[in-house]
C-alpha cells in the first residue's frame, strides 16, 4: 500500500521504517527539514536499535520524506505521529496535532474521494472524533460523500527496544467508526499479523483513546506500588528484589515491570500520567491512585540523595551522575530521573561529573554548566561519591574504577553495579 506518515520523531520514524520492511511504499512529511534530508539520504534521525539498518535499507527509495503535505495525495491512508506534550497544568498540548490536521486537511481539498487519517499520536478520549475531525474536514471542505474518515491506533513500542517491539506486538488496537477503516488498517498491518499473530483488538475510537493511556497508567502505577513496597523492604532490611521475582511468579502480578529503583521517566510515562489526572479533573473525578503513583515517583530521586548524603557530605564534592538517559538504549532524556538528581545535587552544592554513553549531548542542553566525562571511568575518578541512574550494561562491568575514587560510596538507582566488595554499596530498595 501506498502510506503517508507526518511526524518523523520516536514514532514516525520507527513505524514508516517498519512499515517499508512490511512490503509498503512510505512517505513522511516532517517540518524539520534536516530531518527529512537525513531520512532521504538513508540516515535514522534518532538513536534507536536496528532503525540505522533499517533506514538505511528503505531510505530515499521505498521510503521517501518530504516537508511538503501535498505528497499524502498519492497515498491511500495518512498516519499522524505529531507530538502531544503537556500544557503547565498537565492537559496535553494539541496544538501541532491540530496544526498538522489543518494542513492535511487542505491537501487533501485536491484529492478525488476520500481519504483515511488514522491518529497514532497519544491523545485524551475524544480528541479524534470531536476536535480532529472536524479540522480535517472544514479545511478538505469536501462533499458529503467524500469527508475523511478517521481512525485512533495508538503504539505501545517503548524507546530502546522499538523495532522489535513494533515488529512482535503483543497487540494492535485498531478504533475506528467505520468498516472501510478496519479493512484499511487491517491491510496495512496484514503482513505483521500474519509474521507475528498479535491480539487484534477493534473498538472504538474514544476506547482506543483510552486503551493507550489505561495501558501507560497502569504500568506507571505498576514500578510506583513496587517502588514504594521497595522502600518499605530497605527499611526493614529486605531485598526487594527478591521479593519482586517471588511476587512476580503470581500469573495475577507478573514478572514485568516489577523493577524498583530511582522511577519512570521518558517521553510517556511522566506526561501521560499528568494528562490523564488532568482529563480526570475535566469530569470532576479525583484520580487518587494515579496522583500517589506520580508523588511517589517524584520522591525516588531524593531518596537516591538522602542514601547518599547518608555517607558523604556532597557539598563542593565531585559527585559522579551515572546515566542521564531515561533508560538504557536510547539518547533521549525527556522525563529522565537524571534531571531531578541533579537539579538536587545542584542544591546541595556538589561537584557534579556526569556520564552517559549517548545522552551527555542533550542533557548539555539542559545543563550547560555541569561537567561531563567521556567515561564512566573518568566520572568516578576522584569522586565522593556516585549515583547510578540509568541502567546501562557497561555499568555491571565496572570494578577496578571505584578503587580510583576518593571515598568509593555508591548508590545504585537501578541495581546494575555488580561490584560491591571493599566499597560503600547502597541499593536504592535492597
Ligand atoms: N516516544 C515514544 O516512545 C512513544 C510511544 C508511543 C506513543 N507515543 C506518542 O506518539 C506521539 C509522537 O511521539 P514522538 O516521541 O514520536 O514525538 P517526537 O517529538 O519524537 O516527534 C514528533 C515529530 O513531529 C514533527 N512535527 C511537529 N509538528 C509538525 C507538523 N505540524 N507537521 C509535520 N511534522 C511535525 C517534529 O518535527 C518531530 O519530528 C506522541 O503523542 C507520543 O505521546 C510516543
Ligand atoms: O520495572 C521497571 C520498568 C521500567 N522502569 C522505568 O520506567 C520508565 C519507562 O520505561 P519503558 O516503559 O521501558 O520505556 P518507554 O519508552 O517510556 O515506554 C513506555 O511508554 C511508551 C510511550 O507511550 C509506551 O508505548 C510503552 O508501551 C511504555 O512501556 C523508564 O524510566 C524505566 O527506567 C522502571 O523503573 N522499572
Amino acid at each position: 500500500m501506498e502510506i503517508s506518515i507526518v511526524g518523523s520523531g520516536y514514532v514516525g520514524t520507527t513505524v514508516a521504517a517498519c512499515f517499508a520492511d512490511l512490503g509498503h511504499t512510505v512517505m513522511t512529511i516532517d517540518i524539520d527539514e534536516q530531518i527529512v534530508d537525513q531520512l532521504n539520504h538513508g540516515k535514522a534521525p534518532i538513536h534507536e536499535p536496528e532503525l540505522d539498518e533499517l533506514i538505511n535499507i528503505y531510505g530515499g527509495n521505498q521510503l521517501t520524506a518530504t516537508t511538503d503535505y501535498a505528497a499524502v495525495r498519492d497515498t491511500d491512508i495518512t498516519f499522524l505521529a505529531l507530538p502531544t506534550p503537556s500544557n503547565a497544568d498537565g492537559s496535553i498540548d494539541t496544538s501541532a496535532i491540530e496544526a498538522s490536521a489543518r494542513t492535511l486537511g487542505e491537501a487533501l481539498a485536491a484529492k478525488d474521494g476520500s481519504h483515511q487519517v488514522v491518529v497514532k499520536s497519544t491523545v485524551v478520549p475524544g480528541t479524534t472524533e470531536d476536535v480532529l475531525y472536524p479540522l480535517l474536514n472544514e479545511a478538505a471542505d469536501k462533499e458529503t460523500d467524500q469527508q475523511i474518515d478517521v481512525a485512533m491506533n495508538p503504539e505501545f513500542l517503548s524507546q530502546g527496544t522499538a523495532v522489535t517491539d513494533f515488529q512482535t506486538p503483543d497487540k494492535i488496537v485498531f478504533g475506528t467508526q467505520t468498516d472501510r477503516a478496519t479493512q484499511l488498517l487491517t491491510d496495512v498491518f496484514e503482513p505483521l499479523i500474519a509474521e507475528s499473530s498479535p491480539a487484534v483488538v477493534e473498538t472504538g475510537i474514544r476506547e482506543a483513546e483510552m486503551i493507550k493511556y489505561a495501558n501507560n497508567a497502569f504500568l506507571a502505577t505498576k514500578i510506583s506500588l513496587i517502588n514504594e513496597l521497595g522502600n518499605l523492604c530497605k527499611e526493614y532490611g529486605v531485598d526487594a528484589y527478591e521479593v519482586a521475582t517471588a511476587i512476580g511468579l503470581d500469573d495475577r502480578i507478573g514478572k514485568q515491570f516489577l523493577r524498583s529503583g530511582v522511577g519512570w521517566g521518558g517521553s510517556c510515562f511522566p506526561k501521560d500520567t499528568r494528562a490523564l489526572i488532568a482529563a480526570a479533573d475535566e469530569v470532576n473525578y479525583e484520580p487518587s491512585l494515579l496522583e500517589a503513583a506520580v508523588e511517589v515517583n517524584e520522591k525516588q530521586p531524593k531518596r537516591l540523595l538522602d542514601l547518599l548524603e547518608k555517607h558523604v557530605d556532597v557539598s563542593d564534592r565531585q559527585i559522579a551522575v551515572l546515566g542521564l538517559a531515561f533508560k538504557s538504549g536510547t539518547d533521549d532524556i525527556r522525563g529522565s530521573r537524571a534531571v531531578p538528581t541533579i537539579e538536587g545535587l545542584q542544591e546541595r552544592n556538589a561537584d557534579i561529573v556526569a556520564y552517559d554513553p549517548v545522552a551527555i549531548e542533550h542533557m548539555r542542553e539542559t545543563f550547560p554548566d555541569i561537567d561531563y566525562a567521556e567515561s564512566a571511568a573518568a566520572a568516578l575518578n576522584g569522586a565522593h561519591g556516585a549515583v547510578v541512574v540509568t541502567d546501562w550494561d557497561e555499568f555491571s562491568a565496572l570494578d577496578a574504577e571505584f578503587d580510583q575514587m576518593t571515598t568509593p560510596v555508591v548508590v545504585d538507582g537501578r541495581r546494575v553495579i555488580t561490584r560491591q566488595d571493599d566499597i560503600i554499596y547502597e541499593g536504592i530498595t535492597w
